[in-house]
C-alpha cells in the first residue's frame, strides 16, 4: 500500500517580478490533500502574490506551479478552486442573495442546489438574516463573511483564502475555524495566508514568508520545538522573521 500523502498544491521554484523587481524568490512547497496550511508573514511578505499564482489569477516569472496534478495558470480549475481575495470582490448594488445567484451561476449552480448552498453557506458567515440587503450597505466584516461564502458556494476541492478572518470577532472566527476544520476532515485542502499567530497555530502545518522567500515549513509544534520557543511568534522571530 502506498502510503505517502496525496500532493494537491506543488509548487517548484516560484518566482515574481514585477517590472523587473522579483519580490518572490523561487519558492518550493507541497500542501497535501486535505491539510489545513497557513502562510504567516508580515504584510508585504508576499503571501497575496504566492497564492494568486497558486490561484490561477496570476502566472509566475519562472517556475512551475500545480494544483490538483494541472499545470496552472487554467481556466477550467476554476470549478475546483474556491478563492477569496483580500479585497472583496462583489456587485456593492447587488444584494448578497443576487451576489450569490451571480457567481453560483458562472460555478454552475442552479434549481435546488443553488437553494441549498445559499442557505448552507449564509448561516454558516451568519448572514442569514442580511441575504436581501445590498452588499453597498454591509459593514466591512460582513462582507468578508460574504466574500468567504461566495468561494464556499460550489464546495471546492481546493479553499484558497487571503487573510479571510480580518475584521471579524472572535466568535465568529473561531466558528469559521471550526468550520475549515470540519472541511479539511471531509478532504478539501484549506491554504490560508495569516499575519495573526493565534490562527497560524490552529493550521496543520505552517509556511513562514519573508521577503519573499520560505524561511521555514512545518507543523506548529515541530516549528516550536525545533527553536524552543512557547508561542509561534518567537518561532518565526527565531527564523528570522519581523514582526507583522
Ligand atoms: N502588481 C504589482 N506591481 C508591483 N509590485 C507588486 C505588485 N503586487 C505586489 N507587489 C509587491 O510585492 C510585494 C509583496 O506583496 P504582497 O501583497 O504579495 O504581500 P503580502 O504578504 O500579501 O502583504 P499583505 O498582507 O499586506 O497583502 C510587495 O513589495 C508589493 O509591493
Amino acid at each position: 500500500m502506498n502510503n505517502k500523502p496525496e500532493i494537491c498544491i506543488r509548487t517548484q521554484e516560484v518566482t515574481r517580478a514585477f517590472g523587473g523587481k522579483e519580490v518572490l524568490h523561487g519558492i518550493s512547497l507541497e500542501v497535501r490533500r486535505s491539510e489545513i496550511f497557513g502562510l504567516l508573514g508580515p504584510s508585504g511578505s508576499g503571501k497575496t502574490t504566492f497564492v494568486k499564482m497558486i490561484a490561477g489569477i496570476d502566472e509566475a516569472t519562472r517556475g512551475e506551479v500545480e494544483v490538483l496534478g494541472t499545470r496552472m495558470p487554467k481556466l477550467d480549475m476554476m470549478n475546483r478552486i474556491g478563492y477569496m481575495a483580500q479585497s472583496d470582490a462583489m456587485y456593492a448594488e447587488l444584494t448578497a442573495k443576487e451576489n450569490l445567484e451571480f457567481f453560483g451561476a458562472l460555478f454552475g449552480l442552479r434549481g435546488a442546489k443553488m437553494k441549498r448552498r445559499m442557505e448552507e453557506v449564509m448561516a454558516l458567515v451568519n448572514l442569514t438574516d442580511h441575504l436581501k440587503r445590498p452588499v453597498g450597505a454591509y459593514s466591512g466584516g460582513m462582507k468578508r463573511r460574504l466574500s468567504l461564502a461566495i468561494a464556499l458556494m460550489h464546495e471546492p476541492e481546493v479553499l484558497i483564502l487571503d487573510e479571510p478572518t480580518v475584521g471579524i470577532d472572535p466568535v465568529l472566527r473561531k466558528s469559521i475555524w471550526d468550520e475549515f476544520e470540519s472541511l479539511s476532515r471531509q478532504g478539501t485542502t484549506i491554504l490560508v495566508t495569516t499575519h495573526v499567530m493565534d490562527e497560524a497555530d490552529k493550521c496543520h502545518r505552517l509556511g513562514m514568508v519573508r521577503d519573499g522567500s520560505l524561511i521555514a515549513v512545518g507543523t506548529p509544534e515541530a516549528l516550536k520545538q525545533e527553536t524552543g520557543s512557547v508561542t509561534i511568534e518567537e518561532a518565526f522571530l527565531h527564523y528570522g522573521g519581523v514582526r507583522a
